[in-house]
């Protein structure tokens, strides 16, 4: 039979019970460590993860109460709580072992043990410890929002370009990285890479550099220990982890600070992470994508960004085109999201008149595909006949950045900023929030206000 791949600890003050469990438990387990001395616990749980623990309840002679053994199954889960815990006694004691199950032991045995039922014992723990990983990433799912799989259309010349290169760096460990402005469909790619990989049936973790708060960044990448920061409250596991045997997007990649810069770089190379609060390793099997608006070419130059993690990361690069080159997508692109919405309204007649659609192919689309997507859904709302007008599509006006401020009106002045903001960095959210001093989700958020 194969053997698993967990850490286990024997604890026993006799040396002879170490000896004959660890011979055994090594023909089980792929690591099996052994210490008379619990108070080398400590350092081990600091190093190493141990996915179980086999503990003798009494170690001093003559002392048969089991309060030792409670202190240290008390000091195993305050550190480690994914460690599993399986306590020994040679003086079984209801309600010993009702205490220490209370304790957070995850069973009992009784010495001298017998080797099939001590198997089975661990083996449960085991599936325990996998379980218990599996629904911190499931919660870790949901507080993340994944999105539902995309349909991904298009047919003009530009994308049939990225679908080739799609289809052949999908299936391969090759770290990708996609280019483009906002909205033209990065993490729809990236999502596309991952089904179309041997990891499909594993995890896709998307996390949003550019959303998150500086001080975040480490302990959501890389996790925490309880106790890291002030609100580390509990053991949490980072991106990476997470998103083991799978695929990690990391979206806005420019947006990592020099220093993290290199942790991750050392994480890409090792293919270990340690926790924030910890010491000890963790081995993760990921495939890296990246993607951003920014150009981390001219960044490398500045100094901005890392030569040797672009090396990393670039392995394979991808430049999603703006949709304004590749108008020949924009009536498919345009009729997908009026079915999508003429269904979500109920509006089931509903068609463009030509005009729209030509003053569709004509707009230069600052916001990509993203901007066609919440104009279609709006002209869909707004619409009163059975065809949908040009005048139905609320493309961005046409502002200069030298217009001046003519109404004070805060609330109009706000919006009109983000125009000029957004008209001078052509859509591109990130700079246009730079520029205005605001975080791009506070962007997005005045942009849904002002129904930009
Ligand atoms: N080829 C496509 N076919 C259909 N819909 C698409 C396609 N590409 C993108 N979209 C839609 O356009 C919107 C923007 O796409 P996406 O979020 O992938 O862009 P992005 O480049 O990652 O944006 P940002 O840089 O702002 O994060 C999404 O709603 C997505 O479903």
């Amino acid at each position: 039979m194969a053997k698993q791949e967990a850490t286990v600890l024997i604890l026993d003050d006799d040396k002879d019970i170490l000896f004959s469990m660890e011979v055994f438990l090594k023909r089980h387990f792929s690591k099996v460590l052994t210490t008379t001395n619990p108070k080398e616990l400590v350092t081990m749980l600091n190093k190493t993860v141990l996915h179980l623990v086999v503990m003798d309840m009494n170690f001093r002679a003559g002392d048969q109460s089991g309060k030792e053994g409670l202190y240290w199954l008390k000091l195993i889960k305050e550190r480690s709580q994914e460690t599993m815990v399986v306590l020994m006694t040679a003086y079984a004691n209801v309600d010993l072992a009702v205490e220490s199950l209370k304790k957070g032991a995850f069973d009992f045995v009784l010495k001298p043990w017998d080797n099939d039922k001590l198997l089975a014992t661990l083996q449960k723990g085991l599936s325990m410890v996998r379980s218990n990983t599996q629904q911190s990433k499931l919660q870790s799912l949901s507080k993340n929002g994944l999105l539902p799989q995309e349909h991904v259309l298009g047919k003009s010349q530009p994308f049939k370009e990225v679908l080739h290169l799609v289809e052949k760096v999908a299936d391969t460990q090759a770290n990708v990285l996609l280019l483009g402005e906002n909205g033209t469909g990065k993490y729809v790619i990236a999502k596309m890479l991952h089904q179309n990989s041997a990891r499909k049936d594993n995890i896709f973790v998307h996390v949003d550099l550019g959303s998150l708060n500086e001080n975040l960044f480490e302990s959501e990448l890389f996790g925490h220990a309880k106790g890291a920061f002030t609100d580390a409250k509990e053991d949490s596991l980072g991106r990476f982890e997470l998103a083991d045997e799978g695929t990690l997007f990391l979206d806005e990649i420019g947006n990592l600070p020099l220093h993290l810069q290199s942790k991750l770089l050392t994480v890409l190379q090792t293919k270990k992470v340690v926790r924030l609060g910890e010491s000890k390793e963790r081995t993760v099997n990921v495939r890296i994508i990246c993607a951003t608006n920014m150009d981390l070419h001219l960044m490398v130059a500045e100094q901005r960004f890392r030569q040797d993690l672009l090396y990393r990361i670039n392995t394979m690069e991808i430049v999603l085109p703006a949709l304004r080159e590749r108008t020949g997508d924009v009536a498919l692109l345009a009729h997908h999201f009026l079915e999508k919405n003429k269904r979500k309204y109920q509006k089931g007649r509903l068609q463009f008149s030509m005009e729209a659609l030509n003053a569709m192919k004509k707009y230069h689309w600052p916001g990509n595909i993203r901007e066609l997507e919440h104009i279609v859904e709006r002209a869909v709302i707004l619409s009163e006949e059975n065809e949908i007008q040009e005048s139905d599509l609320r493309f961005g006006p046409a502002v200069t950045p030298k217009e001046t401020v003519k109404n004070l009106n805060l609330e109009a002045t706000e919006k009109h900023l983000i125009q000029l903001a957004l008209k001078k960095h052509t859509g591109n959210v990130s700079k246009a929030a730079k520029e205005l001093g605001i975080t791009r989700a506070a962007l997005y958020r005045r942009m849904e206000k002002h129904n930009l």
